[in-house]
């Protein structure tokens, strides 16, 4: 093989005689014709009138780099330390529930690509697979767990225990969901996914669900999960609760405020993510980009500040970390990933996203992730 071809993934793209989808335009339209209406519909659209799924986007294209030049980038370390660990990248594969939905073989063929990059995953509560087959198929890559805290509260604790055993290295707890945003699509589409069974395997393998149902049947394992699924209640109380229980680092999801980015800290928290959950809640709030330097202004370094929503390419990357993220989390474009070519079409994306990157930081003008901070935006 043509050594250069090997080295370079901008020249691998162009030599390739398959068609693989580039742009998040592209990727998009690829997926939808692999997946059902309600599927692509429930994957794609955001809340409401889809304002702030919009505006995710918008927000990131009026953000604008003020590049230094003649700084010699001949090498770059993209490297971060989170919690006492390395990762390569500041990349995550954020948690995104029922991957079924994209490809059949879900969470396991996306976790398995995340490991071919050592890229982390978090595994959302309402997957597809279970805490423990992902565990066993990707060994010891590194993995987070999504909690959707449990109207019952042992069920979250032994959920968290099971993720803990499974060598999970931290808890993401979302707090953007008491209950599911206005979903227009899915009204449209009389879609529901918890309905048709998609994000059952952790409820089905967790003894302490199983046990607090009358009957276990197909049809009492959903009702039980949709009586599971919405917490309206949940408050700071549920959060000091969890901290008793876990010894591994508690992440809280969707901050938006920086009040709460400061209760957080206060209330012992050990990461933040700023996000607004790729616009799928509350329709109308702020875009997560334009949220963010207000949180990493209040947080000052106290704790890592993780950010997702409206991440599309590298340059986004790139922005999201000059705005202060200490790492980012891709959403849809790896689910559109999986849906063209399951476990290969995430190891592209991710490879894509990894590159795109990296070249951008260097085009920049800097050489290390670290310094990405004092690399210039300006809006216009
Ligand atoms: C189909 C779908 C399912 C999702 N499921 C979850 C989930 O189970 N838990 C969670 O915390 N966030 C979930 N999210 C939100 C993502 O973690 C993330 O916040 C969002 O996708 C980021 O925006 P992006 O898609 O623009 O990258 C989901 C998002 C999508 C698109
Ligand atoms: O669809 C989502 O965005 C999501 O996070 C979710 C929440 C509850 C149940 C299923 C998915």
């Amino acid at each position: 093989m043509n050594p250069i071809e090997d080295k370079d993934v901008l020249l691998q793209n162009i030599s390739s005689s398959e068609y693989f989808p580039i742009t998040y335009k592209e990727l998009e339209q690829e997926a939808k014709q692999t997946m059902s209406v309600g599927g692509f519909g429930y994957v794609r659209s955001g809340a409401g009138n889809e304002e702030t799924l919009r505006k995710n986007e918008e927000s990131f294209s009026k953000l604008s780099f003020l590049p230094r030049f003649l700084r010699d980038v001949s090498e770059l370390d993209t490297s971060v330390q989170l919690f006492g660990r390395t990762y390569p990248y500041p990349i995550f594969l954020a948690p995104v529930g029922m991957q079924k939905l994209a490809h059949k073989e879900g969470e396991i063929a996306s976790a398995k690509a995340a490991a071919t990059h050592r890229v982390p995953f978090v595994l959302s509560t309402v997957s597809s697979y279970s805490i423990e087959d992902v565990a066993n198929a990707t060994g010891d890559s590194p993995k987070w767990f999504q909690l959707y805290w449990s109207n019952n509260e042992e069920i979250s604790f032994n959920m968290v225990k099971r993720a803990e055993e499974a060598g999970f290295e931290a808890i993401v707890l979302t707090i953007d969901t008491p209950m599911l945003g206005w979903r227009v699509e899915d009204i449209r589409n009389r879609f529901s996914p918890l309905k048709l069974g998609l994000g059952k395997a952790n409820y089905e393998a967790d003894p302490v669900f199983l046990r607090s149902l009358e009957n276990q049947d197909a049809e009492s394992i959903i009702h039980g999960i949709l009586n599971n699924i919405n917490h309206p209640t949940l408050n700071w109380k549920h959060v000091a609760a969890l901290k008793e229980r876990t010894s591994l680092p508690i992440l809280l999801k969707g901050i938006l405020h920086p009040e709460d980015a400061r209760l957080a800290v206060e209330n012992g928290i050990d990461g933040i993510i700023v996000s607004n959950h790729g616009g799928r809640q509350l329709d109308g709030v702020i875009s997560a980009i334009d949220a963010l330097p207000l949180i990493v202004e209040e947080v000052k370094g106290a704790v890592p500040v993780l950010f997702d929503s409206g991440i599309r390419r590298g340059t986004d990357v790139v922005k999201a970390l000059a705005l202060g993220a200490d790492a980012v989390f891709i959403g849809r474009p790896f689910i559109y990933g999986l849906a063209v070519d399951g476990q290969n079409g995430v190891e592209k994306v991710l490879a894509n996203f990894i590159e795109e990157t990296k070249i951008s930081i260097s085009l920049a003008g800097i050489s290390s992730v670290k310094d990405l901070p004092a690399l210039k935006i300006v809006t216009s």
